[in-house]
């Protein structure tokens, strides 16, 4: 987090972006395309002076049409079934759920109460919620989805799906690929704000979380066909670089000779800086002018600038290069010439008050105001947010602003989004888009369960903290005598993928709101809910198959697949739910979901292999496209997860 002091009387010189024009503001998206839909009108949003009351959001169209998910799908069947039913009742939406206890059924759909509750004692033909589940069951379309339908206590209806559907649908993956399984989200584009760390700083553990859960945020969504901003708000822009720059000059005159000075650890640049700036008057005042200068656009102080951004641009490149991890800049400088545009769009609405000199915005349930300008008439850490939000919702067009950073944070962000919804910029319905979502994380704790330091420093240094969750792994294999039997570069890939697997795993699989310790010897155990578990599992599945030496391919298209055994039935069942999962994940933001499918599935593929033969059994066909299946699933959560799969161990 900075804070700003360029003025609002001062015109924003440091043109790292154009202002915003009447051009840009109705740029290049065109949100109408033949397949529309209109979500409630309920926002009133603006486009420069136009305001518009309704969002329109196409669904994506892609190659191989998306099925929804088996939730989905049931919920469909008991949507008509609801309508032929109740024919004078409308907006009953169906209520299909997962059975808790599978010996009830599959799934079950809960409609039968709520609606007794609203006919009872209007003359109506049922005698009660029984009835109703009944007259539910009887009005369903044929499929061959369902093998039956019983109801049970108030009109409960459990249902039964139909082994063979479960098997066809299964199959039908296989040949059609794992995109078709892809979930339908009401969003067209997101903007996925993650990592974020702040220059001249080191990127320290928060920014790890945030980084690895704003990764598999974003991929969840992209498989979701939703077109993702990833966006990396880096902390580049406050008085800060006036001391930054003015110890650049002074420890680095030739700094601007080419070569990048040798400032090595830029966080004790920082602290070097920082004291100098505290202890100094004469330093301080010049540090002071230099904000001034580079905020007002001099030559000269805005390439110091550049060159302390590029310095820590590398440095966190080496993490995200380490994590596979893609992103896009767009920093807290970049909205800066767009803040006072931002503000007077808030001032017209009425939104800005004087408060004790600053500029401030109240917040209905909040003590303190939001301020957005400060006494100094410097912008600070709310001015850029809610001009970045202005500027994701109407240069950007998302529909959705997904914000992944500490629970610390809270307050800022629902504070922000308050003042957004009240100018009207976001809707007051928190269901409804465009939406604005903070995803808070909870700390990352030592073994002492204070926060995760190092021994020599306060903060981790995050590529030795990868590389030494690589090296410890490079070391497990050497010691099961991997390095004769695999390469070189087989073993160095496979150590990357288990170290920073693991690192990422650990992370993950927990909700994210939780605190949670960082242990090595935990994270790389290869027993329990572990990356390394879960990555040697699917590898074994990998080795079933390669063993059988049967053509995969050939038997995807030829071979029927039959789950008569009750574990075959699970597992495939199992893999069917990963759709809804996946929806689950991204609606609510928590990739924890997904890793306790992941984890779920390893274990019914366990049950399945300890109590059905595979190779050499009459069923081997159908077990081996059940191995495959699985296999490929597994993969799919990894990639979503950002793990890269070993096909052996
Ligand atoms: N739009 C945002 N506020 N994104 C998060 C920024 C995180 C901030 N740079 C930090 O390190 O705490």
């Amino acid at each position: 987090m900075s804070s700003f002091t360029l003025s609002l009387k001062l015109p924003p010189l440091l043109s790292l972006s154009p202002p915003p024009s009447a051009q840009l503001l109705n740029s290049n998206f065109s949100p109408l395309s033949l397949n529309t839909r209109i979500l409630r009108a309920t926002s009133r949003r603006f486009f420069g002076a136009v305001e518009v009351s309704s969002r329109i959001i196409s669904t994506m169209e892609t190659d191989k049409e998306s099925i929804g998910s088996l939730k989905q799908q049931l919920a469909k069947l008991f949507e008509e079934s609801l309508r032929a039913a109740f024919p004078d009742i409308s907006d009953v939406q169906p209520l299909v759920a997962i059975c808790n206890d599978t010996k009830n059924g599959d799934y079950q759909c809960n409609n039968a109460m709520s609606l007794w509750n609203k006919i009872k004692g209007k003359g109506t033909q049922f005698k009660g919620p029984q009835p109703v589940g009944k007259a539910i069951v009887e009005n369903l379309p044929a499929s061959d989805m369902i093998e039956n339908c019983s109801i049970a206590g108030p009109g409960f209806i459990n249902i039964v799906l139909a082994r063979q559907w479960i098997a066809k649908s299964v199959q039908k993956m296989l040949i059609d690929g794992i995109e078709t399984w892809a979930p339908k989200l009401p969003v067209k584009r997101t903007v996925v704000d993650f990592s974020s760390p702040n220059i001249a700083k080191e990127m320290h553990v928060g920014h790890l979380r945030s980084t690895i859960i704003g990764d598999t945020l974003a991929r969840m969504l992209e498989f979701s066909n939703v077109e993702v901003l990833r966006r990396n708000h880096v902390g580049d822009w406050g008085t800060q670089f006036g001391m930054l720059i003015e110890f650049l000059f002074e420890k680095f005159p030739n700094w601007e000779a080419g070569s990048t000075p040798a400032i090595g650890d830029l966080e004790a640049f920082y602290k070097a800086s920082k004291q100098r700036f505290d202890s100094d008057p004469d330093f301080k005042e010049r540090a002071q002018k230099a904000v001034v200068s580079l905020q007002g656009g001099d030559e000269k102080y805005r390439k110091a600038w550049a060159q302390i951004c590029e310095i820590s641009r590398k440095e966190f490149q080496k993490v995200y290069e380490r994590l596979g991890v893609h992103l896009e800049e767009k920093g807290e400088s970049f909205y800066n010439p767009y803040i006072p545009k931002a503000l007077e769009l808030l001032n017209e609405k009425g939104l800005i008050e004087e408060s004790e000199g600053a500029r401030v915005i109240f917040i209905e349930g909040k003590k303190i105001p939001l301020i957005v300008v400060k006494r100094d008439g410097g912008f600070n850490y709310a001015s850029t947010d809610l001009t970045a939000l202005w500027y994701r919702l109407n240069e950007e067009k998302a529909d959705w602003m997904i914000y992944v950073t500490d629970v610390g944070q809270r307050e800022h962000f629902e504070m922000f989004f308050s003042a957004a919804k009240r100018a009207g910029w976001l809707p007051s319905n928190e269901n409804d888009y465009p939406k604005a979502s903070h995803v808070g994380f909870g700390l990352v704790l030592g073994e002492d369960g204070k926060r995760f330091r190092t021994r020599s420093t306060e903060v981790v240094k995050l590529v030795d903290l990868l590389d030494e969750a690589k090296s410890r792994c490079k070391l497990a294999l050497e010691e099961r005598g991997k390095a004769k039997e695999w390469t070189a570069e087989e073993l160095d890939q496979t150590a990357e993928a288990v170290g920073y697997g693991a690192v990422k795993y650990a992370d993950l699989k927990n909700n994210r709101l939780t605190n949670y310790t960082f242990n090595f010897d935990q994270m790389l155990s290869d027993k329990g809910n572990t990356a390394v578990y879960l990555l040697y599992a699917h590898a074994r599945i990998c080795s079933i198959i390669r063993k059988s030496g049967r053509d995969i391919e050939e038997l995807k298209k030829s071979g029927a697949m039959d789950l008569a055994h009750q574990d075959e039935r699970m597992l495939g069942l199992h893999l069917l739910q990963f759709p809804e999962i996946v929806e689950e994940a991204c609606t609510n933001l928590l990739p924890n979901l997904l890793c306790e499918y992941l984890y779920k599935l390893s274990e019914d593929f366990t049950k399945f292999y300890t109590n059905c033969q595979v190779v050499g059994s009459a069923e081997e066909t159908s077990r081996l496209l059940l191995c495959e299946a699985t296999a490929l699933v597994m993969r799919k959560c990894f990639h979503l997860l950002g793990i890269t799969p070993v096909y052996k161990i």
